[in-house]
């Protein structure tokens, strides 16, 4: 085992050390002065900021897709030990085309910016919201109870409403969003697909249904997939599955 320094174990050439440094000072990420270069500090300050950029959305800062999934990922590991209610919420601005054919796509951008900070406002430390795509944006709430979930979706979508974004060009837009959300099966091993596809479908319940309104799927105990219950009794296809639910 070589228990040199790290610089002089590595070729910096190599390590593209001036790449990272310029990313991360482009993104604005404190770093110690350049002369300690090649410091072991450095490299783990260089390090740490690589990490966390690459699980923030660059537009907003928010957790980007690939970061919400990991969330999702614990967040049903959890639920399904410990039988504590999440939800997922699914969240996309009305008419967001209007607003970029409108005012164009740089006011658009500051638009998905405004929304991004002021959902971060609506939700606690322990819930994350990101940027899932273009005017997208999802939100875990871990520990949330049913009785409070459409509190809180409803809390958002009047955030928004609530919220003129004052335009470089001096404008005013106002925004609605449509928000649909679904419980984490308790007691269940569920996946991320299923789960974000559950949130989603209230989504398009939202926007069917006129737009600026909270749609939360209903039963989340009983509303089991025959999938989900195939990772529950550890079976095969889903009509074994099934079968074995019925036993
Ligand atoms: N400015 C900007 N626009 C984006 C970005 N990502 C996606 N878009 C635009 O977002 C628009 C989404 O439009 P649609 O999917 O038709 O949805 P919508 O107009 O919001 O309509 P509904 O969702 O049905 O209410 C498209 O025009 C995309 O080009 C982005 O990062 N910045």
């Amino acid at each position: 085992m070589d228990f040199r320094p790290a610089s002089s174990v590595l070729n910096l050439r190599e390590l593209k050390l001036e790449l990272a440094l310029s990313l991360l000072e482009q993104a604005g990420y404190p770093l110690p002065p350049r002369a300690e270069a090649a410091s072991a500090v450095l490299l783990q300050s260089v390090i740490d900021g690589l990490c966390d950029l690459s699980l923030r959305d660059a537009l907003t800062g928010l957790a980007n897709r690939r970061h919400f999934r990991a969330v999702l990922e614990r967040e049903i590991d959890r639920v399904a030990r410990t039988g504590e209610s999440a939800l997922l919420l699914i969240l996309d601005i009305d008419h967001f085309k209007r607003i970029n054919d409108t005012h164009g796509h740089e006011a658009g951008d500051q638009v998905i910016q405004a929304v991004g900070r002021r959902l971060a406002e609506c939700v606690r430390p322990m819930d994350t919201v990101a940027r899932y795509g273009g005017e997208e944006f999802a939100i875990v709430l871990p520990n949330c109870q049913p009785t409070f979930g459409l509190v809180v979706a409803e809390r958002m979508r009047a955030a928004i409403q609530g919220l003129p974004v004052k335009l470089r060009s001096g404008q005013n837009a106002h925004l609605t969003v449509s928000v649909g959300g679904a419980f984490a099966p308790q007691w269940v091993r569920s996946s991320v697909s299923l789960w974000m596809e559950r949130a989603d479908l209230q989504l398009y319940c939202a926007k069917s249904e006129g737009r600026n309104r909270v749609c939360l799927e209903q039963t989340p105990v009983s509303s089991v997939t025959a999938e989900e219950k195939g990772m529950l009794f550890g079976v095969g296809t889903a009509s074994e599955a099934e079968a074995a639910a019925d036993e």
